[in-house]
């Protein structure tokens, strides 16, 4: 906790309670269902919460913007950039239901207004989005082949802004089809040995339905 403050340091009351308390529901629901592996848990700040908000380092969602966060798991990166932009809302999706189930548990306990959860594939979610974010979901080709092939189906989708994506290690191979990638290093920001190699793509795809 003392981390999320040390690199977000002007979070108001209620957010300061809500970082606090989503440590005591990980570890409860972690108890019941293994959402944050054995050895990630002890360390829910730095590997899940602080990674999460990296990209807020890189982008800050504007009130009223709408995000997708696409195979959210346990909440990862939704439930705590839900909690820094409370003015943004952001719909949490995943295919495993567990999960979701889990999702659901974390943002009432959390008192969280501004977060829908779907338990469903992301090839059949509609809606229109000021970006994308995910985290170890799937390969970048991969990733882009279901938002657009959706996209090609339903012509109510549109795509503001593109996809912030946090990924890890050498890049170069999977990323030489998106020329207009922008990377972010999160070692520029957070001093953790856990970020050095950690990064948020910025794919500034736009489609409109
Ligand atoms: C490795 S987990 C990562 C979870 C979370 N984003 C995190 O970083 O902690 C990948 C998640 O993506 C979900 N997933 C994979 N393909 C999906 C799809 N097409 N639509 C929705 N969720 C998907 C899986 O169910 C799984 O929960």
């Amino acid at each position: 906790m003392e981390l999320i403050k040390h690199y977000f340091s002007d979070l108001d009351e209620n957010q300061l309670i809500q970082f606090g308390k989503l440590n005591e529901l990980y570890q409860d629901w972690n108890l019941k269902i293994n959402v944050v592996s054995r050895k990630d848990i002890d360390e829910i700040y730095l590997r899940h919460v602080l990674h999460s908000l990296g990209i807020a380092k890189v982008q800050a969602f504007k009130p009223g913007a709408q995000i997708l966060d696409v195979g959210t798991g346990g909440g990862f990166p939704g439930i705590p950039l839900a909690i820094l932009f409370p003015e943004t809302q952001f719909h949490l999706v995943d295919s495993i239901g567990k999960k979701i189930k889990v999702v659901e548990e974390v943002a009432a306990g959390l008192n969280l207004k501004n977060v829908k959860i779907t338990n469903d594939r992301v090839e059949n979610i509609s809606g229109e989005y000021d970006f994308i974010v995910s985290r170890a979901v799937a390969q970048m080709e991969t990733f882009v082949r279901w938002i657009k092939g959706r996209i090609a189906k339903k012509s109510e989708h549109q795509l503001k802004n593109g996809i912030l994506y946090l990924k890890g290690g050498d890049l170069t191979e999977e990323l030489q089809l998106y020329k207009s990638a922008k990377i972010y290093d999160l070692s520029d920001y957070f001093k953790e040995d856990f970020f050095e190699t950690k990064k948020v793509v910025h794919l500034p795809l736009k489609y409109k339905g």
